[in-house]
């Protein structure tokens, strides 16, 4: 299965971990919520936990970076049965997209219906701050562009058509919320809404590369997230995407600071408090939202 190209896992692998994992917990998740580096305790507003360690649950891909614990935790919310991913894995790790978006066409087997994906990423547009909250309200999928995308190969119609629409990945009844949310509890003057760019990475790019992000209408990019949103939309889940800006990229030659992932580790262990507060108020009132409308 760990073998480095599309279409690595069958349906039958998402199949085997789901009900691997469903054999273990008594919990049907609705909600998944996967933490970017440095964010994993977003997962501490769970209750009644039950973890697992990615390396002991079968087919799934093991983070190798700082920042990502590589836990799998189930709980609630409020009430709503949620399942966290403490870390994530990426393209730059060495996975396939198939392997970096595993856990996506699992949390769909098992039932979920809305997944966050959160992330840590560097600011383009000018008006950013490090520490702002950008809600992602569209993306560029750069490696996409370049043959790197996680629908490639042959498609299964048990998640999805041959060609989704992209247009509207990102949910606009959970940005409204998301907006609302986080003026609800005092953050919108750093509540953003923006478009992030997924580049390959590992490096940061260069100033050559974030003059063009900016030319291309990229708020903030990042080396994650657009794998795994466009692998949820293909199979019908309701998307949601926040990203913490934890640093200014540099679009001026004349600039001295350098990015480095310390500091990114850092803003985000700073913001994740707040974070945790949206992410947890946000699943309550999507909970209350189903409830009003079923
Ligand atoms: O997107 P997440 O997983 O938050 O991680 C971000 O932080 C790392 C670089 O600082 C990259 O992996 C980038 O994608
Ligand atoms: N590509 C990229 N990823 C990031 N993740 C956090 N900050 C950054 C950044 O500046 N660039």
């Amino acid at each position: 299965l760990h073998e480095n190209n599309n279409n690595c896992c069958s349906f039958e692998d998402y199949k085997l971990t789901t009900d691997w994992l469903l054999n273990r917990t008594n919990l049907r998740p609705k909600v998944a919520v996967i933490c970017g580096s440095g964010l994993g305790l977003l997962a501490d507003a769970v209750s009644n936990k039950v973890s697992f360690r990615y390396q002991d649950i079968p087919n799934f891909p093991v983070s190798t970076v700082p920042g990502h614990e590589g836990c799998l935790v189930f709980g609630t919310v409020d009430e709503t049965p949620c399942v966290f991913m403490q870390g994530r894995v990426h393209l730059y790790e060495g996975y396939s997209l198939c392997q970096v978006t595993f856990p996506i066409r699992m949390f769909k087997l098992m039932g979920v219906e809305s997944v966050i994906v959160t992330n840590a990423a560097g600011g383009i547009c000018p008006d950013f701050k490090v520490g702002d909250i950008m809600v992602i309200k569209d993306h560029i999928n750069l490696p996409g562009f370049a043959g790197e995308h996680p629908l490639c190969g042959p498609n299964d119609e048990r998640f999805g058509i041959r060609f989704p629409c992209m247009s509207d990945a990102y949910s606009k009844q959970m940005r409204r919320l998301a907006v609302d949310v986080g003026t609800d509890l005092g953050c919108s003057n750093f509540i953003r809404e923006g478009v992030y760019c997924m580049v390959s990475g590992p490096n940061f790019e260069t100033i050559a590369e974030a003059r063009m992000l900016l030319v291309l209408g990229c708020d903030a990019v990042g080396m994650s997230t657009v794998p795994e949103v466009t692998v949820a939309k293909h199979c019908g889940l309701r998307v949601l995407g926040l990203s913490l800006i934890t640093n200014k990229v540099s679009v001026d030659y004349s600039r001295e600071e350098k990015v480095n992932y310390e500091e990114v580790l850092q803003i985000s262990k700073m913001r994740a408090e707040v974070l945790q507060k949206i992410v947890t108020q946000l699943i309550s009132r999507l909970q209350q939202q189903s409830i009003n409308t079923h």
